[in-house]
């Protein structure tokens, strides 16, 4: 698969085994020189030799720094680590970051490399569902803020993204999920057939069969690739991408990003996301209820555990769609459709938020 990113052009690379085939892979991309391999412990311990090895083997003068594992580290100072790593191993303008992890690795690797020397070039190998179909295609880098999720960021395109199958073998459950709701996503905002698929073989995909797997991830890659195409800076129709965000990015923050997956918040956003629809009249009740089927289905949250509505709120006025003041929710009118709506009262999505058992 191709991702085009304004000038530029990098392929995507979707399969089994290519953990193995890393170093030879990105000869044939024309990438030579140093490697910084960015991981943290729990990928490391499965994945780092193997690429390491392959990489060495191909060529490359390989070196490896390890971030500790969890979205709470996706922050400044982990980021400083990657620096000091990056200066210790003389890294040069066509030297390689590689991000060898899920969505929290490939951000923070991202940044790294976008900012380091002022852009060295960045390799995405994502271990994570999540990060195979949505973190690792698009060039969204970015660390969190204590008070807002992903507020430190830059748009940098990866020159090559190597998705390897094989590694959802070792995912456990939860992480497992929380990739699918971001699946789920793509399924609710545009691709109806993924959405149908997922409905209809959900025994298959939570056994996690490969012919199942591959259909999922692949539909929701050429989504994402499409839509990112189209608008790499997400000045208009990227902003679909973010259904269930602005809601799940204030209940990460809110919690301190160590109670909520980033697919579990997601998950409760979209279920929120609905009910506002259905409440303004966007939408009929069904959209509530079939966005519940599929989310419980995969046993994804749909409600709220006591958190005050009115912090919630407050956290999403850091949401990065905010335009001259105003918040703008991504909704929708129906399955496999949105809208993004300015005008919403705040009242409204309180209320939602309450209903859903926000405080
Ligand atoms: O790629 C995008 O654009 C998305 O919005 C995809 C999201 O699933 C992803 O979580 C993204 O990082 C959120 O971006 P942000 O701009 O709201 O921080
Ligand atoms: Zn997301």
């Amino acid at each position: 698969m191709e991702i085009k990113a304004e000038t530029e052009t990098y392929p995507l690379y979707l399969g089994s085994g290519l953990l193995a085939r890393a170093g030879a892979i990105l000869r044939e991309e024309g990438l030579t020189g140093k490697v910084l391999v960015v991981t943290n412990p729990t990928v490391g311990a499965f994945y780092l030799a193997v690429v390491v090895k392959a990489l060495a083997e191909a060529g490359f003068d390989v070196q490896t720094v390890t971030i500790p594992d969890g979205e709470v580290y996706k922050r400044l100072d982990q980021l400083t680590k990657v620096y000091d790593a990056a200066v210790v191993g003389c890294l040069e303008r066509d030297s390689t970051i590689l991000a060898l992890g899920g969505g929290v690795i490939g951000d923070l690797a991202g940044f790294a490399a976008a900012t380091y020397l002022r852009g060295v070039r960045l390799v995405q190998v994502p271990t994570s569902l999540l990060a195979q179909v949505d973190s690792s295609i698009g060039g969204k880098v970015a660390v969190n803020h204590r008070e807002g999720k992903n507020l430190i960021g830059s748009f940098y395109q990866p020159s090559v993204v190597l998705s390897d199958l094989e590694v959802l073998t070792t995912l456990n459950e939860r992480e497992f999920k929380t990739g699918l709701a971001e699946i789920i996503k793509v399924g609710l905002i545009g691709d109806c057939t993924l959405d149908a698929f997922l409905r209809q073989h959900s025994t298959a995909v939570r056994r996690r069969e490969p012919e199942a797997l591959l259909e999922i991830i692949a539909r929701a890659c050429a989504f994402k690739a499409q839509v990112v195409t189209e608008d790499v800076r997400e000045k208009g129709r990227r902003a679909i991408l973010n259904y269930g965000h602005t809601i799940g990015h204030a209940l990460e923050a809110e919690t301190g990003y160590t109670v909520y997956r980033h697919g579990e918040a997601v998950a409760i956003g979209m279920a929120a996301a609905a009910a506002i629809s259905v409440e303004l009249g966007l939408a009929t009740p069904e959209l509530s209820r079939a966005t519940l089927e599929v989310l419980t289905l995969y046993e994804l949250p749909t409600t709220i555990a006591g958190i005050p509505a009115e912090q919630l709120l407050a956290r999403m006025a850091w949401d990065k769609k905010v335009k001259n003041g105003r918040l703008r929710l991504v909704l929708s009118p129906r399955v496999g459709d949105v809208l993004v709506k300015d005008d919403v009262p705040p009242e409204l999505i309180l209320a939602v938020l309450r209903r859903m058992g926000a405080a």
